[in-house]
């Protein structure tokens, strides 16, 4: 049993609650140390939770507290123990690596200031272990879901890291191989009926993963959930341990769509999403009320174009309109059918059957405006508002995105072979900021173009983000991963300012920060004041948490993880109060 990960580099600055006195956090006042103690869910759920690892941890707990910790993951050498040096990735980057322990938590220490109004815990998903036993995946988007996590009071950071328990992740780790359709791997049939009954388990969902590392978001209700693209891999999890506590079990009939988006519209009140329907081209609009587990249809859009519904990882609304995107990437049967990947994974190009944009109001479900638009691919829209005259009426839909000038080969650069072998050279495929305006008066095409020149953030761009009160309204700043070339992958934080159509970068040589994302000050009045979160992984192999402020973009506060960090995808912020 190991317990490296050569603590010491942090324990030096870290105190830890005694079992006595531990709960859930709450503050404690160390009278040895003169300093303020923050006690977390750890001291309590290691003795419910399970797993060998635990009780390792309940022997710690009767004294005084070490950082959570965990034996390491499987690999072909059963139980290594890892030496000093694998606590900085062997001094490699450690984006595209596999985390080393299934979990671990601890102070870190804070260099520059965190504000004291930052009280809360930043969550991100991701795909963080990429291979199992001796198998390794391929492609970024396989990896089994890492949660980490940067809960911030009183100035100080508590942060950690935790596999997420799905049901695909423990029969992959019980079984040593992958045993669900990943996004681009697939179990092997050992044999001709094996691979009928596996058809039959695709067409009924059961052989589908729910490995939910894609997104995280908090619901009105306060649940937590994790996602990925099947609806089974809708995961609830405890914020504070980020202990696996069950799936979201839809109380409705529309599982049976298998599939929804990744992205979720979230409000105080309800959860908006799309469900992508294979079988009858198009697309339900559904809501889920806070507190429940029902969703309700709320309308249906039929596709204008191609054999199957366009890929739709994520959607936009603004106040009063759900815009459903219809991009000539489309899902494709025959490829999630198919064992091995096929270029386009789970996709297909289809530019003959043109791109369009839909508008369904928000209350009525009712279709009011269909346009086709320019050939496009994105994965992630930004933000969408609408436009009115003097009469208050809306004339155009703005909505913006992260566009890659409708070439999918930025998903081939997404193959992990590929990031690990590509590093410095100029290989990412250019991006930019896609403007879409859908007219409001019967017309029957949108225009797309480019919301600022994309050399302002070095023809980079993805993984954004937007202050959360601006959603669906006109806005000004978007928040996003840019590009310092010569680079593979997005390796900066960008703020667009959309109005003056400048950007600022921020940029560390050889390093790659994840998802910008912004927390508001309470009581803030102007839209970029807050602070933007992000968690780097650095050239030399270590990781960080890293604090940027919203109005300035100038860096306030990093604090340094003792391994690297696996790259990891979006967050969401769970406030204390
Ligand atoms: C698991 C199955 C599927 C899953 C699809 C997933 C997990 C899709 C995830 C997509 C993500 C994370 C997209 C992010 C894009 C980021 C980019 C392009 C960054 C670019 C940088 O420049 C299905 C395929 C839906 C079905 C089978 C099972
Ligand atoms: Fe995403």
């Amino acid at each position: 049993m190991s317990s490296s990960l050569a603590f010491h580099a942090i324990t030096k600055n870290c105190v830890f609650p005694s079992s006595k006195n531990a709960s859930k956090s709450s503050k404690k006042y160390d009278a040895n140390n003169n300093r303020n103690l923050l006690s977390f869910g750890n001291t309590q759920s290691l003795g419910t939770s399970k797993g060998d690892h635990n009780n390792l941890m309940a022997t710690h707990v009767a004294t005084r507290l070490p950082p959570v910790i965990s034996p390491p993951i499987p690999t072909p050498t059963p139980n290594p123990i890892p030496r000093k040096e694998e606590t900085n990735n062997g001094g490699k980057l450690a984006a595209w690596t596999s985390i080393k322990q299934e979990r671990w938590e601890g102070e870190l220490l804070v260099e520059g200031e965190i504000p004291s109004w930052l009280r809360g815990t930043y969550l991100r998903n991701g795909p963080g272990l990429w291979h199992m036993g001796d198998y390794q995946f391929r492609h970024l988007f396989d990896g089994y879901a890492t949660l980490v996590k940067l809960h911030f009071e009183n100035g100080r950071l508590v942060a950690g890291h935790r596999q997420l328990e799905s049901e695909a992740y423990n029969a992959a780790k019980k079984n040593r191989k992958i045993c669900y359709r990943e996004f681009s791997e697939t179990p092997k049939p050992k044999n001709f009926l094996e691979y009928i009954g596996d058809l039959a388990n695709l067409f009924s969902g059961a052989s589908l993963t729910d490995n939910a590392n894609t997104g995280v978001v908090r619901l009105g209700d306060g649940r937590v959930i994790c996602l990925t693209e099947t609806q089974k891999g809708s995961i609830i999890i405890d914020p504070n341990t980020l202990e696996t506590l069950g799936k979201l079990e839809f109380n409705d009939p529309f599982q049976r769509l298998l599939l929804h988006s990744a992205h979720p519209i979230v409000t105080k009140d309800e959860l908006l999403t799309l469900l992508p329907d294979l079988v009858n081209p198009g697309y339900l609009a559904v809501r889920m009320k806070a507190g429940s587990n029902a969703r309700r249809v709320i309308g249906r859009i039929n596709c204008r174009g191609g054999p199957t519904p366009g890929w739709v990882h994520s959607f936009p609304v603004t106040e009063n309109y759900i815009i459903v995107p219809e991009m000539p990437l489309r899902y494709c049967v025959r490829n999630l059918l198919r064992a091995e990947p096929t270029p386009l994974y789970k996709f297909e190009w289809h530019p003959e059957s043109k791109a369009y944009v839909h508008v369904m109001c928000r209350f009525s479900g009712s279709l009011v405006a269909t346009v086709e638009v320019p050939l496009f691919l994105t994965f992630h829209f930004i933000n969408a508002y609408e436009e009115t005259d003097e009469e208050g009426n809306v004339t155009a839909i703005i909505a913006d995105c992260c566009e890659h000038n409708a070439d999918t080969s930025i998903l081939d650069k997404l193959r992990l072979k590929n990031l690990r072998s590509s590093i410095g050279q100029d290989v990412l495929p250019s991006a930019r900021v896609g403007r879409f305006r859908i007219p409001m008066n019967g017309m029957p095409y949108g225009k797309l173009e480019a919301a600022l020149d994309p050399e302002e953030h070095g023809r980079g761009m993805d993984m954004c983000s937007i202050n959360p009160s601006y959603m669906g309204k006109k806005y000004r700043y978007a928040y996003a991963c840019g590009a310092h070339r010569p680079c593979n992958f997005p390796n900066t934080l960008t703020k667009i300012d959309l109005v003056e159509k400048k950007a600022k970068n921020w940029y560390e040589e050889g390093a790659v920060p994840s998802e910008p994302y912004f927390v508001a000050r309470p009581g803030a009045t102007e839209e970029d004041d807050g602070v933007v979160i992000s968690v780097v992984s650095a050239k030399n192999g270590e990781g960080y948490a890293l604090v940027l402020d919203g109005s300035t973009f100038e860096e306030i506060a990093r604090a340094k993880f003792p391994y690297g960090l696996p790259y990891g995808l979006h967050g969401c912020w769970v406030p204390m109060d």
